[in-house]
């Protein structure tokens, strides 16, 4: 099954996540935590610290401000002309001051989250691509689009995590500076209940207390379900990107069939469940942001109202009521942390969901029951009692006992849909889905499938995967390529250009062959890896291996009557899936062992 295509999309949304809350937690801090312990961590907490120290600075900046405010009307109400121009050299080192802290807090911030998304990366990088995780994903590994998991997910995680909980800390922060200028400032609220006074001192602290809480509890009751649509509509942007994607790996075939508008309908369709989900987002985001922006009226207005008294009663200046007025409202903010964070939020857990599901998939094994042991007979590969299943466990072909000796060639034959490459796949190591023993010798094996795999970069490097380009020298690498009858794009070693989509499926087989004789392995499997070459360079391409590389033992998958002279011995699949050994094919004296 293709990356994209693991899991499909369903109309409704996945629900992400049915841990309970302290497991969930728990998995959290599991991916949380690792960086902060790692190698990089005392430049990390470093970092941390100068973002949380310019932040207290910050606050204390603001701090300054907020009784520079108060001094401010007062100093307007007394028409303190010489007051008022000491504050505004004041006001000017505060700006000064302020401009620095925000500068580096920013800088700092941005040096930590780089250093934690590249570390995640690089961790989630190599376990993809360590023990073949990428290869049992992408076929059925019930997650999609791992690309958009370690490009996209990875970046939000570290900048949101540090954004959010550093805001966090920053309203904790906040909270108590601010609340200390309410507690002083507000003064008791008086009153008789059934005839018994009460005194509530710093009622106004109080008031905001109850008022954010409230909000917070409401919020939560009305935008709960954002979290499974916001981890929904990443799913249906992934898969929306990666059909497009699609179309421009495969836009020569795409275009001989001219296909253009049945990938019309397809975008289109995928992009109707982005639009669909969308308009889900919408609906949610108009709830939240209508509770919001009525939260944040109500308490703006809120101080206005009940500091009124005490101000008509004298019992505070016009510059108190300023300050009394701003403190609450960065009190009420600061606890309504929650409320401002909580679409970030609501985001920040659906990629922690995406995330946790990738991790869990490049952790599983695969169950299956083809054990793949070390060879004890040097050179000799040894199969026993295999039978090849199809995942789902139905049975494809039964192989039995085979030993393979040094030099020894193979063909492997059988019909189309048989499970020939699904024994290359078993021998290989990527197909469990069976029984029986695999007893692999020691030495190098090279797997070539029908159309190998070219990566972007020079043709050098194509030749040289998987290795690195600088092992061969550039003498040697001209010689293969002439070997392998690709003589002609000699001049064109170092030219970086798309390859796979240059060169014609019979030269990408030959600059496999080519790519064979670089590396002599002991062990070489071909996977129909010359069914897109004429007759005359098929025999070129396997007269000139068992040249090069006579030692090695060569298994071959393939169709052609051709290829029977240069392998000793055929094993045939049948159509009842028993394997059996057959003759020395015919005509096959004088090139093989
Ligand atoms: N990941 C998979 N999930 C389910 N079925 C699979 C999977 N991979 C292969 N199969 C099935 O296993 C069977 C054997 O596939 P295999 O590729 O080994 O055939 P083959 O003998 O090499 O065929 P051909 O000669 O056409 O290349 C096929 O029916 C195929 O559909």
């Amino acid at each position: 099954m293709l990356p994209g295509e693991a899991s499909p999309l369903a109309r409704q949304p996945a629900r992400p996540g049915g841990l309970p809350l302290r497991q969930r937690a728990a998995a959290v801090w599991r991916l949380l935590r690792p960086y902060w312990v790692s190698e990089d961590r005392w430049r990390a907490r470093a970092l941390l610290a100068l973002v949380i120290g310019t932040d207290l600075l910050r606050t204390y900046v603001a701090v300054r401000v907020n009784y520079w405010q108060r001094d401010y009307w007062d100093a307007l109400a007394a028409h303190d002309v010489n007051a008022f121009w000491q504050l505004m050299w004041v006001f000017l080192v505060i700006i000064c001051f302020s401009s620095v802290f925000d500068t580096a807090r920013i800088w700092f911030f941005q040096a930590l989250e780089m250093r934690w998304r590249a570390w995640l990366t690089e961790v989630f990088v190599g376990r993809w691509l360590d023990g073949e995780a990428y290869y049992r994903i992408a076929r059925g590994g019930g997650v999609d689009n791992p690309d958009q998991r370690i490009g996209e997910d990875l970046q939000i995680m570290a900048s949101d995590s540090l954004r959010l909980s550093l805001g966090m800390l920053d309203s904790l922060v906040k909270l108590f500076s601010y609340s200390v200028i309410v507690w002083s400032l507000s003064g008791s609220l008086s009153f008789a209940l059934g005839g018994v006074g009460i005194e509530i001192p710093g009622y106004m602290l109080w008031v905001a207390v109850l008022y954010a809480l409230s909000g917070s509890l409401l919020l939560e009751r009305i935008g709960h379900p954002l979290v499974r649509v916001d981890y929904h509509q990443q799913r249906c942007e992934a898969h929306f990107r990666y059909l497009m994607m699609r179309v421009r790996e495969n836009a020569e075939q795409i275009a001989f069939y001219s296909g253009g508008r049945a990938e019309s309908v397809r975008l289109r369709a995928a992009f109707l469940a982005v639009r669909e989900n969308w308009r889900r987002i919408m609906d949610y985001t108009k709830r939240i942001t209508l509770f919001h922006e009525s939260y944040i009226e109500i308490g703006a207005f809120l101080p206005l109202l009940i500091i009124g008294p005490r101000y008509f009663a004298g019992e505070i200046t016009l510059g108190a009521v300023q300050q009394l007025t701003l403190s609450f409202s960065r009190v009420r903010g600061a606890l309504s942390w929650f409320i401002f964070a909580y679409k970030d939020l609501a985001l920040l857990r659906s990629v922690f969901q995406r995330l946790l599901e990738f991790e869990a998939a490049m952790a599983r094994r695969e169950e299956g029951g083809i054990a793949r042991v070390r060879g004890m007979r040097p050179g000799v590969l040894r199969v026993s009692a295999l039978t090849l299943q199809r995942p789902d466990g139905t049975p494809l072909a039964c192989i039995g006992d085979l030993e393979l000796r040094p030099g020894e060639r193979w063909l492997v034959r059988g019909h189309s849909g048989a499970g020939k490459s699904t024994l290359l796949r078993a021998l290989a190591g990527l197909w469990p889905h069976g029984s029986g023993e695999i007893a692999m010798p020691p030495g190098r094996a090279m797997f070539l499938p029908q159309r190998s795999y070219l990566p972007v970069g020079s043709l050098r490097a194509c030749l040289c995967y998987p290795s690195d380009e600088q092992w061969f020298g550039v003498g040697e690498c001209l010689e293969v390529l002439d070997a392998a009858g690709l003589g002609g794009l000699a001049a064109e070693l170092e030219v970086c250009d798309d390859w796979a989509g240059r060169l014609s499926p019979g030269e990408q087989q030959r600059l496999a062959f080519a790519r064979l004789f670089l590396h002599k392995p002991d062990w070489v499997f071909l996977d129909e890896s010359t069914a897109s070459l004429d007759a005359r360079n098929e025999s070129r391409l396997y007269e000139a291996l068992i040249r090069r590389l006579p030692g090695a033992s060569v298994v071959s998958v393939g169709h052609r009557a051709g290829l029977e002279r240069f392998h000793a011995h055929a094993l045939e699949i049948g159509a009842d899936g028993a394997a059996c050994i057959r003759p020395r094919p015919e005509g096959a004296q004088g090139m093989n062992t």
